[in-house]
């Protein structure tokens, strides 16, 4: 893979500058050595209330990389807690490894018990690699654990509610670019078809579009593509395809130095946690292209809700009806962003950063 920039940079840094570069609270590294454990729970910051934030397994290919994406995770769930007007803080937990080998019940309920010594300052579910039968092995060991199966009393996969609210997000962003909310005859890239990208395809199959899907899961792939009638493409051919509108659903880190000036759509709008891989550098990169970026912590929080609402007294159809909203917010951004002359990433962060700071003082006093 080619080396970006940032991470060049941050690979100069020692553990202790990496925290602190962003004002994390906790960083916790789990390991345990008859069950192969090999965690990092991140706590960004607990001001509007506990971190919750999702567990992720993945084949990092460095420690390093884990904390990276972990730290990143971490400080965009403050952001999208805050922007969403939930009472939760920021958190994310890595699992380094294969979840399709190596994942198994000693080892999710080892980290449980990690979760537990947390006492309730973080909270998990699901995010890439994991499952909501994997919730109920860590719920074994804590009870701070939400997105349960509804069996359990849970709220069942947070994917098609985050997949909703991504959709709300496109129709917003393709208002701003294109004049109308309809998405009809529109060439749409979806990149991922997992969990939250398949529900995303499913949902646009309704809108009449031409949707291109592509995945590193080849059986994935071809299934959902067959399923819905998309058209498969190479996982680096997406980044030159004509489409109007491009949706990264797969991991971070996506806009880059590397893919941007490649990118011919007026629209991005996906689920995925960070796709600017600098939101310093490629915000104001995507303004200059003259896209329409959605902030992804804004459009992608409907799981939060679903599982936030797994806290408050679990009501699906309240969750969707909060998750509609953020069609509504993404316009409120969009028009703040212009009137201050910040790009879309930018405004959301100011909006969220505001709630956290007014919430704060607050607090602090009787
Ligand atoms: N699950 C949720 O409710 C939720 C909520 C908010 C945000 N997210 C974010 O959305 C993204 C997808 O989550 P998910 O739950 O669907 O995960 P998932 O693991 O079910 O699916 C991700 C898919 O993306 C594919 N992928 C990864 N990188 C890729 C690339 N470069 N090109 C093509 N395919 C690639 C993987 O092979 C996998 O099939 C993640 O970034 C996650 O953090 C998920």
């Amino acid at each position: 893979m080619v080396e970006l920039k940032e991470v060049k940079r941050k690979k100069d840094k020692s553990v202790f500058d990496l925290v602190s570069e962003h004002n994390h609270e906790k960083v916790v590294f789990c390991h345990d050595k008859d069950t192969g454990l090999k965690a990092i729970i991140g706590v960004h910051n607990t001001v509007l209330g506990p971190a919750l934030g999702g567990t992720r397994m993945w084949s990092y290919a460095s420690e390093a990389e884990a904390l990276d994406d972990v730290l990143r995770l971490s400080r965009a769930m403050t952001y999208k807690a805050a922007i969403s007007g939930l009472n939760l803080g920021g958190g994310k937990a890595v699992i380094i490894g294969d979840a399709k080998k190596d994942k198994n019940e000693a080892l999710l309920r080892r980290f449980g018990r990690f979760i537990k010594n947390l006492n309730g300052s973080f909270i998990t579910a699901e995010d890439v690699g994991m499952t909501t039968k994997d919730m109920e092995y860590i719920r074994m060991e804590t009870e701070h654990v939400c997105g349960l199966p509804e069996s359990r009393g849970g709220g069942g996969d947070p994917s098609p509610v985050s997949a909703y609210g991504t959709y709300m997000g496109m129709k917003a962003a393709a208002k701003k670019a294109f004049g109308s909310d309809s998405l009809e005859g529109k060439r749409i890239a979806v990149q991922g078809v997992g969990h939250v990208g398949a529900y995303l395809v499913e949902l646009l199959t309704k809108e009449n579009v031409e949707i291109f899907v592509t995945d590193i899961y080849e059986d994935r792939l071809r299934e959902v593509a067959k399923k819905f009638g998309a058209k498969v493409v190479g996982m680096d051919e997406l980044y030159d395809l004509d489409v109007d509108i491009y949706a990264p659903c797969g991991l971070g880190g996506t806009i880059n130095d590397i893919t941007i000036d490649r990118l011919k759509c007026k629209v991005i709008a996906g689920c995925a946690n960070n796709q600017l891989r600098d939101e310093q550098v490629h915000g104001p990169a995507l303004v200059k292209k003259g896209i329409v970026y959605a902030p992804d912590f804004l459009i992608n929080a409907g799981g939060l809700i679903n599982v936030y609402s797994e806290l408050v007294g679990y009501n699906r159809d309240n969750a969707y009806a909060q998750t509609e909203r953020i069609y509504g917010y993404t316009l409120d951004i969009f028009a703040l962003a212009e009137k201050e002359g910040l790009h879309n990433q930018q405004a959301a962060m100011r909006l969220a950063e505001k709630r956290i700071e007014s919430i704060g003082k607050m607090r602090s006093t009787f």
